[in-house]
């Protein structure tokens, strides 16, 4: 079967590999190594800002046209307070771009050891990401770590990029360089990208290149789950989901299991392979707008596993709104039997919440 986006999901492949190397190369480097404040942030920084001009950089050179809606912009890399912080992300992102070229990539994709961009190019790389997002054309979305905090704890993160047309996800590539390879044994090798094409499949393969052209590739379909099996995976951040509504949506499934609580997008990733059997994530009532960037690869991810993805309301997610989902209504994501059953629990909670909001009166 040949595929629509062959080049769009080769150049993406490539573009979050050596983006997962560079994240993982700034854990070790400045967050493990150096002596961090709790407050301090700026690790995370220098791993964004460089992530975000890697991958731009890489799309740039072969889709110059297609506009990239990413979560960071290069305000606080410019001017003179900024030097030291736009030095480290120079050496970072040039040190990602100049690495030797890997099985599977080309010449023309602008990489390899002559390919090493000024502060400048850098900088304006990064502002690629300013798209507003809509309804029409080509974009990508970009996170270039998704899951901050947990990157900060050597936890899960993941790497991840999108190409929207029209409004709807065809191509999504989510690298989680913390990842176990094997669910089954989680304290063994660990780096895993999946990939997931509309209509072509969803598919984990490994984080090195060499690795994946021997052809280690996984095809991922979400089993089907017994109530007694179930478990939820959620978000670590209290401020990211509202974690009690889960512990009512899960006793109303008859779920007995803890949670899995895991950051970023490797939720998505775990939930392909058949791990816990659903992801919730309700709205914490704060008025936060989700961003496209958090959801559109995981989406496209999880029907290409044969699975469901909605709001909380079992209403599609709207990904042609802009930056964000608009109206934020939550997430649901599962397979396809357990997805109508997450949905009827969530309307039983929020109907049992009211009544409890209106006695409590
Ligand atoms: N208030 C609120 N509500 C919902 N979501 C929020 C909120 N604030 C931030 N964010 C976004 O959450 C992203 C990470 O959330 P995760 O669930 O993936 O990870 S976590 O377990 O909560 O850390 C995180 O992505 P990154 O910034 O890329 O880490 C944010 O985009
Ligand atoms: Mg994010
Ligand atoms: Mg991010
Ligand atoms: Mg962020």
């Amino acid at each position: 079967m040949s595929l629509t986006y062959s080049t769009e999901r080769q150049v993406a492949i490539a573009a979050v590999r050596r983006a997962c190397a560079l994240t993982s190369s700034v854990f070790n480097k400045l967050v493990r190594n150096e002596t961090l404040t709790k407050d301090d942030k700026s690790p995370v920084t220098v791993g964004d800002f460089s992530a975000q001009a890697v991958v731009n950089i890489i799309l740039g050179r072969t889709f110059p046209k297609d506009p990239i809606v990413g979560e960071e912009d290069s305000a606080d890399l410019r001017g003179d307070s900024s030097a030291s912080l736009r030095e480290r992300v120079v050496e970072l992102a040039n040190e990602a771009l100049t690495a030797p070229l890997q099985t599977g990539e080309k010449e023309q994709w602008g990489l390899g050891p002559s390919n090493a961009r000024t502060a400048e190019e850098l900088m304006d790389a990064v502002d690629r990401g300013n798209y507003p997002g809509g309804r029409t054309g080509r974009m990508w979305t970009l996170d270039p770590i998704d899951g901050t905090k947990g990157f900060l704890r050597g936890e899960q993160y993941a790497v991840c990029l999108a190409l929207l047309v029209d409004a709807r996800v065809q191509l999504g590539v989510i690298g989680c360089p913390n990842l176990p390879v094997d669910p089954a044994n989680p304290s063994g090798a660990r780096g895993c990208i999946f990939v997931a094409e509309r209509g072509h499949g969803a598919y984990q393969i490994p984080v090195s290149a060499s690795e994946a052209a021997a052809g280690a590739e996984r095809r991922l379909v979400i089993p089907s789950f017994a109530p007694d099996q179930l478990s939820l995976l959620e978000s670590v951040e209290k401020a990211h989901s509202k974690l009690s509504f889960n512990e009512r949506v899960a006793h109303l499934l008859g779920v007995t299991r803890p949670p899995t609580r895991m950051d970023s997008q490797a939720k998505y990733c775990a939930l392909v392979r058949g791990e816990g059997g659903v992801y919730l994530r309700m709205p914490t009532g704060t008025g936060y707008k989700e961003k496209i960037w958090d959801h559109a690869p995981g989406s496209v991810l999880v029907e290409e596993a044969g699975g469901v993805i909605t709001d909380s309301r079992g209403e599609p997610l709207d990904f042609g709104l802009g930056r964000t989902l608009g109206e934020n209504y939550g997430v649901v994501a599962a397979g396809r039997d357990v997805h109508s059953r997450v949905i009827e629990a969530v309307k039983r909670a929020k109907e049992e919440e009211a009544k409890g909001d209106a006695q409590g009166q």
